[in-house]
């Protein structure tokens, strides 16, 4: 196991890996394993996308700020963040501040793929969700670069490889504690 100080935040869109790839990092550092999407279904007891069916979509971000800001004061953890957590400047200063936060990408053919099965993603539950995480890609990228400390392309790249070469590259990176 590898014995690494301070937090991990993963952010991405939809399907990039965040929930896969965070338990994996959490496994090989022996830190703990929160998904932010996870907590919040825990605390009101719903799917995300019922909480998107009966409050909306702007009452699910005011919960997904409390979730985050409670989250990243913990310490030695990984923590998946839900695709549009990085919104807000509130969660994207809360972030960069505890934790080294890394962007996880793919293309939008391996997203549409990684997603496809799954219902509870309200926001691809339409016509085209092809279209849709094109437009959240070109609205997003750019804030998730500005809170990433490192950006991983993870198309074609299994979960251990990819795994193993981003702990090379966090060691590289000073621990936030
Ligand atoms: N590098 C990868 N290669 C192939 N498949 C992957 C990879 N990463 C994740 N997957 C698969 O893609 C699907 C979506 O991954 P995951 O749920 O981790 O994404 P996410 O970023 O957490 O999405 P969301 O924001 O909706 O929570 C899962 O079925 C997972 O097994
Ligand atoms: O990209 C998004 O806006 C979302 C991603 C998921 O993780 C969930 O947080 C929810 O489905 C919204
Ligand atoms: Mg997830």
């Amino acid at each position: 196991m590898e014995n690494m100080a301070g937090n991990f935040f993963l952010v991405g869109l939809m399907g990039a890996g965040k929930t896969t790839v965070g338990r994996a990092l959490a496994r090989k550092t022996g830190k703990t394993f929160y998904d932010s999407d996870h907590e919040i279904e825990a605390r009101t007891g719903v799917r995300v996308a019922t909480i998107f069916d009966i409050e909306g979509e702007l009452r699910f971000r005011d919960r997904e700020s409390s979730v985050i800001a409670d989250l990243v004061r913990m310490n030695n953890i990984v923590l998946a963040t839900g695709g549009g957590a990085v919104l807000r400047p509130e969660n994207r200063a809360e972030l960069a501040r505890h934790g080294v936060v890394i962007y996880l990408r793919a293309s939008i053919d391996d997203l549409l793929a990684r997603t496809m099965h799954d219902k509870n993603r309200p926001l691809l539950q339409i016509a085209d969700p092809r279209a849709k995480l094109q437009s959240l890609l070109e609205q997003r990228d750019p804030l998730y670069r500005e809170v990433a400390d490192i950006v991983v392309d993870t198309s074609q790249q299994n979960v251990n490889l990819l795994v193993s070469r981003l702990l090379d590259q966090l060691h590289h990176i000073p621990a936030k504690t």
